[in-house]
């Protein structure tokens, strides 16, 4: 009975409870998992600095994951957050690591291009995480041999760009999983660790301070993987270890006893800064005595980038035009070549010594007219160096000093000179005028204010920058392209038809209509000089091979079309490959990622209607620099869908310039070779808001491609070049 009744008083509470654990097992996983990833997402959030560009999507008492109103940044699968894509969104602060391991889904976790700081966050313990993005932001100081031990799953690690330093955690190489791994521009030390992972397809050690050799399990990667660590050798980098006598012995100090290294880098130190002013001395003697040969036109030749820019005075406002000083010995050269040829009449002389007119719409001048200019250096780059003169009649030109331009006698550069001369598109910028000297070439063109695309971009950031808006960077994107494709049509039996496209030689009109510079110098340069000179020939058919074609400039294309997208400085300017940003690996990776759009440029991304036409874009620039030249885009192609591009871009900016719809159209009815005459130029020489634009000096030289950073002037203003 007793047990009759405490049965009967039991059954409902038993029935209860099993109500209970069936509505828990029912909607428990529901509330609990939502509601935890909201709480964690949010606490997240408040470890951020300058996460306001979340606030909008990401509100308390909301799922992350719905479908069109997913929180930005998040990835979810079947309404589980599976990753964090929170590229590119200025963020700085911590990154509470505590939260992100209560978002069980979580799989790929990305902040790249942010302004993170500090050690490595402590992820080891999230053991499911299979990719890991930090590229890009500040983090530093070494990470601990064991971190990556319980991350088996780990098969993407990208923490290039930072400023890591010390060994490569010995743990990491123990991955088995592992398939992309990316620690480029860091200051990772010492020797690489013993890799065991046949899984491992995309490696980049480049840029570091590693040493020794390259242990067998990476030895199938390419030099490029491993540029710029000095004391590496083995592998496929053609330096035999046999060889490496000092480095290796310097490599065991090293591991055997940190003073000693210190000591041994210093000696080391030391005796190449001896050896380096004892070379500059020689080559000093050695340059002095030959130019005592001829003292007329060497004068010329004393300017230096930084003698002249001594004589170039600072003024501080960006909108005056800036105050320069004659460069006394860029007149006195000029004057002197002028009366020792006897043909100063100033009018285009065609004579010996004289500048010979390619193209008059400038108006005529001559040498003496330079002469009379006042003048400074704008930059030195792998062709020469460029002094901007103002002459008298207040006209504007570049004056190039070429270099290793030797290959062909008087008659055959005059036909060259004046096949360019004869050029007319928007976006080309013809030469004006050129002198010929057995030894020394001099090529004119006329001066455009707003200066290259290359400091527009990574400058100083003042108010043209501001203006590099998504619908102007589709301009000058379409422009350039239009450029090279008439350029690929006129010279159609060319190899190179540019071969020297770079941001550096793409400059801007008043209103941004880009103009291409610096074309058509393949056949003119010495062929010794010509893979250092020209940066087609930095595409991989030439690299490895030695190989170029019309495909070469597309690669260049390609590159510039990156560069503008994501705004990052690519590392393929530089010649000895340190620092930048290898776009075109980096493009390629997100775009297989599907992860594309975390990489452009947050001034233009923030556009987010556009981000569709963006990614078109990137796709383009990617296809462009397809490593095989057979896989590239044909140049038609890539002038076609850059051209659907802009004109869906011009409908949605709003921007309906019938003026500029015909400017379109045509080159979509008729293919791109729109070779209709047009005036040489867009530039109005009485507005000048910003003169000059020079990577010169300083410790910047891109086009030599040498130095990532340092100071340029921009007509006589020092400015920092950050490269961003
Ligand atoms: N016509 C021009 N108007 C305004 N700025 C120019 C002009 N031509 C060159 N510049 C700027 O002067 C600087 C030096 O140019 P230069 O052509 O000598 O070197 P580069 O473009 O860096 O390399 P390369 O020699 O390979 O062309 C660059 O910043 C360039 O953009």
């Amino acid at each position: 009975m007793a047990g009759a009744l405490l049965d009967h008083l039991l059954r409902p509470n038993l029935l209860l409870c099993i109500d209970l654990i069936l509505l828990s097992v029912i909607f428990c996983p529901v509330l609990t998992y939502s509601i935890t990833d909201t709480e964690a997402l949010l606490k997240l959030k408040k470890s951020f600095t300058g996460a306001e560009a979340l606030d909008s999507s990401w509100v308390p008492d909301t799922a992350p994951c719905t479908g069109k109103a997913t929180w930005k940044g998040l990835v979810c699968y079947n309404g589980i957050v599976t990753g964090l894509r929170l590229g590119g969104l200025g963020l700085s602060g911590k990154i509470d690591v505590e939260a992100l391991g209560e978002i069980k889904g979580l799989r790929t976790i990305s902040f790249v291009n942010n302004s993170f700081s500090g050690s490595i966050p402590d992820f080891q313990n999230m053991g499911a995480l299979k990719a890991v993005y930090l590229a890009g932001n500040q983090f530093s100081g070494e990470i601990a041999a064991d971190y990556f031990e319980n991350m088996d799953s780990l098969k993407k690690l990208w923490l290039n760009d930072n400023k890591f330093m010390g060994a490569i955690p010995s743990s990491l190489a123990e991955l088995t999983h592992l398939v992309e791994l990316h620690l480029e521009n860091n200051q990772f030390s010492g020797s690489i660790p013993d890799f065991n992972t046949p899984s491992l397809a995309s490696l980049n050690l480049s840029n570091n301070k590693l040493e020794g050799e390259i242990p067998d399990g990476l030895s199938k990667f390419n030099a490029s993987s491993f540029a710029g660590n000095a004391g590496l050798c083995g592998g496929k980098l053609g330096k035999d270890c046999d060889n490496q006598g000092s480095n290796q012995a310097i490599g065991s100090l090293n591991k055997k006893s940190g003073d000693d290294d210190d000591n041994s880098k210093k000696i080391i130190a030391s005796t190449i800064t001896i050896g380096v002013v004892l070379l500059s001395l020689v080559i000093w003697l050695i340059v002095r005595s030959k130019r005592k040969g001829d003292e007329d036109f060497n004068k010329l030749r004393k300017v230096t980038p930084d003698e002249a820019s001594l004589e170039v005075h600072v003024t501080t406002s960006l909108n005056k035009k800036a105050e320069v000083t004659t460069a006394d010995s860029v007149k006195k050269a000029v004057h002197s070549l002028s009366r020792s040829r006897g043909s100063s009449n100033g009018k285009g002389n065609c004579g010996m010594g004289e500048l010979v007119m390619l193209n008059q719409e400038k108006g005529v001048f001559g040498l003496p007219d330079l002469m009379k200019a006042s003048a400074e250096v704008l930059g030195n780059g792998g062709l020469g160096s460029s002094y901007k003169a103002v002459m008298v009649n207040g006209v504007s030109v570049v004056v190039k000093r070429m270099k290793d331009m030797n290959t062909k006698g008087k008659q055959e550069f005059d036909a060259e000179m004046r096949r360019l001369g004869k050029l007319r598109h928007w976006n080309v910028l013809t030469p004006l005028a050129y002198h010929y000297r057995k030894d020394d070439k001099l090529i004119v063109c006329e001066f455009i204010p707003k200066g290259s695309l290359l400091y527009l971009l990574h400058g100083d950031r003042g108010p043209s920058h501001l203006e590099l808006n998504w619908p102007n960077r589709v301009k000058i994107v379409q422009g350039i392209a239009k450029g090279l494709a008439f350029l690929h049509a006129e010279f159609a039996s060319s190899k190179l038809p540019h071969g020297n496209l770079k941001s550096s030689n793409v400059l801007l009109g008043p209103d941004y209509e880009p103009l291409i510079s610096d074309f058509g110098f393949s056949t003119l340069i010495n062929s010794a000089n010509l893979s250092h000179s020209l940066f087609a020939y930095k595409c991989p058919e030439a690299v490895q091979f030695g190989q170029v074609s019309p495909k070469s400039d597309v690669y260049c294309l390609g590159i510039v079309i990156l560069e503008i997208l994501t705004g990052k400085f690519p590392t393929q300017y530089l010649h000895n490959g340190k620092g930048g940003t290898d776009v075109v690996q980096w493009v390629a990776s997100a775009i297989s990622e599907g992860s594309g759009i975390e990489l452009l440029d947050p001034e233009i991304a923030s556009s987010r209607s556009s981000l569709g036409e963006m990614e078109q874009l990137l796709h383009v620039g990617s296809a462009c620099t397809e490593s095989d030249p057979e896989r590239r885009l044909e140049m038609t192609e890539a002038v076609r869908r850059i051209e659907e591009i802009a004109v869906l871009v011009l409908n949605q900016g709003g921007q309906k310039d019938d003026a500029r719809a015909m400017q379109l159209l045509p080159s979509l009815r008729d293919g791109y070779a729109d070779s209709t005459p047009v005036p040489a130029t867009q530039t109005d020489h009485t507005v000048s808001l910003k003169d000059g634009v020079g990577a010169g000096d300083g410790e910047v030289d891109l086009a030599a491609g040498s130095v990532i950073s340092g100071s340029g002037h921009q007509n006589g203003d020092n400015f920092a070049f950050p490269i961003s």
